[in-house]
């Protein structure tokens, strides 16, 4: 299945007198891997929310495998990893896979789920009794249980310690394929240098920079063999942010 994944045109998203996301075109491709990177307040979880239909656009439009974000996620099509994505207090972990698992029309094996995501031992533990990179992974497993077409991951791997991390790219890498497209944002940029087809780097709610890890150091103009900390630096740092009209000030987007 190749194809478009998700494409946004022409997203403006404003709080008060800031563009959090700023006339911003964005086609994903279907089957590939793609970094969302960006300085604190660039606008990556405002664009990954509108794309999951979870906040609304001030303008432009937003489709997901040609649908509507809504329908699409109805449709069980796409999962969500998100940075404060809670639990059921008093469940274990193998009760909230199953759950998500059921949500979908095509889940895979809870114990596939957990095993994937590095987190089988603790399938029976309560999940108020996680530490936070423990509930990392055990949001991986939430978010792979329902075998998504698309999987959006907003700071993965946050809290998670070097081998969990470690497993956990190698489970996402394993896991795309023509089927399956993964958008993830991070601020660990070697994550996105190792593990993305393609890397979009956000500054004041704009592209600043769209390509494979190679094309980003060229736009930076920096040398090929630089580390991306650098080609990010020189395309984000002092980028202008555009003042918009006051609109909506209080509205949830994360
Ligand atoms: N609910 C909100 N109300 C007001 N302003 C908001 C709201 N959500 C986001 N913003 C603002 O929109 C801009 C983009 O925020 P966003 O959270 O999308 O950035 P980000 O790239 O995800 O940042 P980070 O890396 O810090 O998570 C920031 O200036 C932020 O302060």
């Amino acid at each position: 299945m190749k194809g478009i994944a998700a494409q946004l045109c022409g997203i403006t998203r404003r709080f008060g007198s800031t563009r959090a996301v700023d006339d911003l075109d964005l086609t994903i491709e279907a089957g590939t891997i793609v970094a969302l990177l960006g300085p604190n307040g660039a606008g990556k979880t405002t664009t990954i929310s509108i794309m999951l239909g979870l906040a609304r656009a001030d303008a432009g439009t937003v489709t997901v495998f040609g649908e509507s974000a809504a329908d699409a996620v109805r449709a069980g099509r796409v999962a969500a990893m998100l940075q404060d994505g809670g639990f059921v207090p008093g469940s274990t972990v193998r009760d909230m896979i199953e759950l998500a698992g059921a949500l979908y029309p095509r889940p895979i094996d809870t114990d596939r789920a957990l095993s994937t995501a590095g987190v089988r031992d603790l399938a029976n533990r309560r999940v108020d009794r996680l530490s936070a990179g423990e509930a990392q992974g055990v949001r991986v497993a939430f978010a792979l249980a329902g075998d998504p077409d698309l999987l959006v991951l907003d700071e993965p791997t946050t809290a998670m310690d070097v081998a969990a991390r470690q497993q956990f790219w190698t489970a996402i890498r394993g896991n795309a394929d023509d089927h399956h497209t993964v958008l993830f944002s991070t601020h660990q940029l070697h994550e996105a240098d190792t593990a993305a087809d393609r890397i979009v780097v956000l500054a004041a709610g704009r592209i600043v920079a769209d390509g494979p890890p190679a094309q980003i150091r060229a736009a930076a103009g920096v040398d090929p063999s630089a580390t991306l900390d650098a080609a990010f630096l020189a395309l984000t740092t002092d980028v202008p942010a555009v003042d918009g009209p006051s609109t909506t000030t209080q509205e949830t987007a994360k």
